[in-house]
């Protein structure tokens, strides 16, 4: 039975067939890997395959709990997230609590994988063909195809481009056992606006498909489980061990991390590397605790100064809108109160299935907008099998107000719904993570500047009329598909579905996929901007590498968390051949 499985594997143990130490067993270990998301967990299974190697990998949350593994549960808001919000701006975010965009991020082993939407999504082609033109030499994507495949192993439905999928890799990728009637109806749309049913993730990224997932068995697949269930007596895990800087010697030499655990300072050295896999807030965190940043921003917190570099800046992520609605007659869409019920949760229970194993329910499409500059797809967008009228929480936990919520959202309670949330795929603004203070504890501040740049705005608007194109389709006008009109708050002056009006709705319910990325940019030395090389390693600090979100130069298309996977099978291939030679 499935959820005796799930406790005795997540709910009977603290450790998850992970063995973590209490503290470190040795003084120093070749490499030291601070992190254990979809960046630090691959790193640390591919370095500890060498057996003359001694790895530590020190994770500032603890295990992963049995919920996370359950993927309809939403686990964002709770201790597994360290519960960042954005800055307020003027731009984005304005119909939120606070005027604050969440920026969730995982705190456990696992990482952000843990409380992530789950969906497997590489970036198109010319996304990496640009990241080498910029300099950085082996990011081809005939280059980084074959680590994708490494990567995965995939058990996925038709359509599926083989070739383009690995077999044997630890990150487990399949469909959702239960698919939602709605997801049909949506692919069908889509064939009928002249799209193609695609494997997004393979040939032609261009199309409408069903949702592919890092899953395995009904249950989230996470960084940790996919790679950390492993015995290796050359890695120590250890848990609830945060970080508070790296070492560095008066050569520029990173020698090893100072961490805190259980209010108490621990030093451990480092003989070969330290790989910084924290994230794309905490990592450049740890470079400017450390030293390494802006002069000018170090100087203000009296932080002595290693190696002057832009880190934190080129902050990007795909921003999205979540204030699109459309009723229905019929009641084929996903109600929550219709899976809440005994009959959904024993079946979850018995056989893993049912719509307890889908995070969402929906699909996904990418196309190019009459803005799309190249071959690569500028918008995508995200089905939702029901609107927040049906699930509050979600709302919630995207910032949604009580007042925004009672407006828009209250009076379709008990109604069928479905929604579209789409997101800029190129974003160009550009926000940056500063130090709040010079305390590990303090969050940094994230400004990231949403829909700053008019392109990411009117990419969306966009958006907006696809979606309402798809509804349009016979396919969903058979159900009475139509756009629901309540004006959202902050917008009612403006005429319901004109342009401006959609400007307006999207600045007020703003959010991102959370993908944020690029905050310790890749690049060759000529670019000023560049805080890691081509092979990750800090430029102007001696043993340092960074092996997460916050490398990636420009923004990729889709979402994130297969390509750090990618990243970080071939960051750990380029730690091993630099010690060979
Ligand atoms: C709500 C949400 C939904 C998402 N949905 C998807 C999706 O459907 N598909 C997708 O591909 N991506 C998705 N993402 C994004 C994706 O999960 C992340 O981009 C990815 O996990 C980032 O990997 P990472 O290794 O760079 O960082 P993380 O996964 O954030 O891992 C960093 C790790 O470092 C640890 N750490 C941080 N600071 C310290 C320190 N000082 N000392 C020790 N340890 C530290 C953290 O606790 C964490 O475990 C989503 C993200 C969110 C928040």
């Amino acid at each position: 039975i499935h959820i005796l499985r799930l406790l005795t594997e997540y709910g009977l143990t603290t450790t998850y067939g992970i063995r973590t130490e209490q503290l470190p067993r040795f003084n120093e270990y070749d490499f030291i890997i601070v992190g254990a998301g979809p960046g630090g967990s691959p790193v640390a299974n591919r370095l500890s395959e060498n057996k003359n190697w001694r790895i530590l990998l020190l994770e500032a949350g603890g295990p992963e709990g049995i919920l996370q593994q359950i993927p309809m549960l939403p686990t964002i808001n709770t201790k597994y997230d360290w519960q960042y919000k954005y800055e307020p701006r003027k731009k984005a975010c304005l119909g939120l609590r606070d005027r604050r965009c969440l920026c969730p991020k995982g705190k456990s082993l696992g990482g952000t994988s843990t409380i992530n939407g789950m969906v497997y999504s590489r970036g198109h082609k010319l996304d990496f063909d640009i990241w080498a033109e910029q300099g950085n030499y082996g990011w081809s994507y005939d280059e980084v195809l074959p680590y994708f495949k490494k990567s995965e192993r995939a058990n996925l439905r038709e359509p599926v481009d083989k070739s383009y999928h690995g077999k044997n890799g630890y990150v487990h990728v399949q469909n959702t056992p239960w698919r939602s009637p709605m997801t049909d109806l949506f692919l069908e749309a889509g064939k009928e606006l002249g799209y193609d049913i695609v494997d997004y993730n393979g040939r032609q990224q261009i199309g409408f498909s069903d949702n592919q997932l890092t899953m395995v068995n009904g249950t989230r697949c996470s960084a940790s489980k996919a790679y950390l269930r492993i015995r290796r007596s050359n890695l120590d895990i250890v848990t609830e061990a945060t970080v508070s800087r790296v070492l560095i010697d008066d050569n520029n030499h990173a020698y090893g991390v100072e961490f805190i655990k259980n209010n108490k300072t621990y030093r451990v050295n480092a003989g070969k590397e330290v790989i910084l896999s924290a994230g794309t807030i905490n990592t450049p965190q740890l470079l400017m605790l450390s030293g390494i940043g802006p002069k000018d921003h170090l100087d203000e917190l009296g932080i002595k100064v290693v190696k002057d570099a832009r880190v934190g800046y080129n902050l990007c992520d795909h921003v999205a809108f979540i204030g699109l609605t459309f009723l229905v007659n019929q009641s084929f869409t996903f109600l929550q109160q219709a899976i809440s019920t005994p009959g959904a949760a024993l079946q979850y229970a018995i056989n893993g299935t049912g719509p307890f194993s889908t995070p969402f329910p929906g699909g996904l499409a990418f196309t190019r907008t009459k803005f799309a500059t190249d071959a690569r797809p500028d918008l995508e967008i995200v089905l939702q099998a029901g609107s927040f009228n049906v699930d509050p929480r979600k709302g919630r936990a995207r910032g949604i107000t009580e007042e925004v919520y009672d407006t828009v959202w209250k009076p379709l309670e008990g109604q069928t719904t479905w929604g579209i949330w789409p997101s800029t795929q190129l974003a160009r603004s550009k926000g940056r993570v500063t130090l709040r203070s010079t305390n590990i504890k303090d969050h940094p501040i994230i400004d990231a500047n949403l829909l700053d740049d008019p392109n990411d705005l009117e990419v969306l608007v966009e958006g907006v009329k696809f979606a309402i194109e798809i509804s349009k389709s016979k396919t969903l006008q058979r159900y009475g598909s139509r756009l629901h009109d309540i004006k959202i708050p902050g917008c009612e002056t403006l005429e319901f579905n004109s342009d401006d009006y959609w400007r307006c709705a999207i600045r007020q319910l703003t959010t991102t996929f959370n993908h944020e990325m690029g905050t310790a940019k890749m690049g060759p030395a000529t670019d000023p901007t560049a805080v890691v090389d081509p092979e990750l390693r800090v430029h102007g600090v001696g043993g340092l590498r960074v092996i997460d979100a916050s490398i990636m130069p420009e923004v990729p298309v889709g979402h994130l968390a297969a390509t750090i996977y990618m990243i970080a099978e071939k960051g750990a291939d380029m730690i091993k051949q630099s010690w060979q030679n």
